[in-house]
């Protein structure tokens, strides 16, 4: 009982760097000795201290670590990466008993931390149930690609716009702050050609995270560019990918990939290897159907505005069928001023 209340406090902990640690988990700590807390902290930005590291910094003097409990949502590190390995710290300190949240999925890690601080005769408990901080950290290491969320705005009759070449706005301002937050917890965002034609879209986060989200935009002849658009004006990571190449010049920012085809595999093994963990696919109908007929759709946000549209608008997804349905699990349902959010989560 006891060891669940101070995990949960330790993830309140973690859920304080979010958007800030980029491709790094969120990660939080706890130390406790006697029943009472002696220093919280928290992974607070990518390449900084690590939790256990910034709660130890956070005791009055470490040696008040000797015989007490840490608890952290996720197994300590034992690799040298931006900083030391955070077990040979737990180790040098004297921890009686270190309770986590989950074991580490990254394979620098996973499991060899338990087994030396077990050889060191320390109490290791795995609570298993802090997975539901990290569901893009975690589900990139299971599958070795990134979580890809399939979200659009619709109409009660399921369009996304009026008429083809036009940009409706449907939603009201709580599902655009819903959106914000959205974006901020993904690590890419991708939108196909005609969205960005029509929309114009900046595909920022409007808080200026350290961190931004990679634009990603999915255009056949890049030589089309208008460089007046407002992506090219905000700043972020900005990856055009193409059939042709682009010969003027264009934003540091803006990277031009050029392939003879950008299927959804291909976009997303590229991705997979700038280790993006998690895609958010913003539009049109038309990219949309490409991934859900590649079946690369694992979460869907769908936002539904009160407003009937009917004629020729453009359905949510629209393109090449597919042979079999996708099944997902309605998660969650909730209603953001005058709209609807529906969460689902594919069933495999
Ligand atoms: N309500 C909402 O949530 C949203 C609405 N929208 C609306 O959607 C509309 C745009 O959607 P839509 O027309 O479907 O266009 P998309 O933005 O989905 O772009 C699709 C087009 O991109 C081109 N394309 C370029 N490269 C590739 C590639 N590698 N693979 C496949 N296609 C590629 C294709 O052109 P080609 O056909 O020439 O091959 C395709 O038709 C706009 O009106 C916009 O306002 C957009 C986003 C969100
Ligand atoms: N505890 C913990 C992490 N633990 C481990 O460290 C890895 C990142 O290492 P590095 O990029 O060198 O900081 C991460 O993938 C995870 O395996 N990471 C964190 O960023 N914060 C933390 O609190
Ligand atoms: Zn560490």
């Amino acid at each position: 009982m006891k060891d669940q209340k101070y995990l949960e406090m330790a993830m309140d902990q973690a859920k304080k760097g979010l958007g800030q640690t980029w491709q790094n988990p969120l990660v939080g700590a706890v130390i406790v000795k006697n029943d009472q807390v002696l220093a919280k902290g928290y992974h607070r930005r990518f390449g900084e201290k690590h939790a256990e590291i910034d709660a130890i910094s956070h005791l009055k003097n470490e040696k008040e670590a000797t015989g007490a409990t840490i608890y952290v949502t996720l197994e300590p590190c034992s690799h040298q990466g931006k900083t030391p390995p955070c077990v040979n710290k737990i180790i040098e300190l004297g921890f009686k008993r270190v309770v986590i949240g989950q074991i580490d999925p990254n394979p620098q890690v996973s499991g060899k931390s338990v087994e030396r601080m077990k050889q060191h005769g320390i109490q290791v408990t795995n609570l298993d149930n802090s997975k539901s901080l990290n569901p893009a950290y975690n589900f990139y290491f299971k599958n070795g690609r990134p979580l890809i969320t399939l979200k659009y705005a619709m109409s009660l009759d399921g369009k996304i716009n009026q008429k083809s070449g036009y940009r409706t706005k449907l939603t009201g301002k709580y599902t655009f702050k819903d959106t914000q937050k959205l974006r901020l917890m993904n690590q890419a965002i991708l939108i196909g050609e005609n969205t960005l034609k029509i929309d114009d879209p900046k595909l920022t986060v409007r808080t200026n995270p350290l961190f931004p989200p990679y634009r990603v935009v999915l255009i056949h002849d890049s030589r089309e560019l208008n460089l007046q658009q407002s992506i090219f004006k905000s700043e972020g990571p900005t990856y055009i990918l193409t059939n042709y190449k682009n010969e003027q010049h264009l934003p540091e920012n803006v990277h031009v990939v050029v392939d003879e085809t950008w299927t959804p595999k291909k976009i997303i093994d590229f991705l997979t290897k700038q280790g993006i963990q998690s895609l958010l696919i913003e539009g049109g109908s038309h990219i949309h159907a490409d991934f859900v007929k590649s079946g690369l759709v694992d979460q869907l946000i769908a936002y539904v505005a009160p407003k009937l549209i009917g004629g020729s608008g453009l359905p949510s997804v629209f393109g090449q069928g597919i042979s079999e349905m996708l099944d997902f699990k309605i998660e969650k349902i909730s209603q953001l001023g005058s709209d609807l959010k529906v969460f689902a989560k594919r069933v495999y």
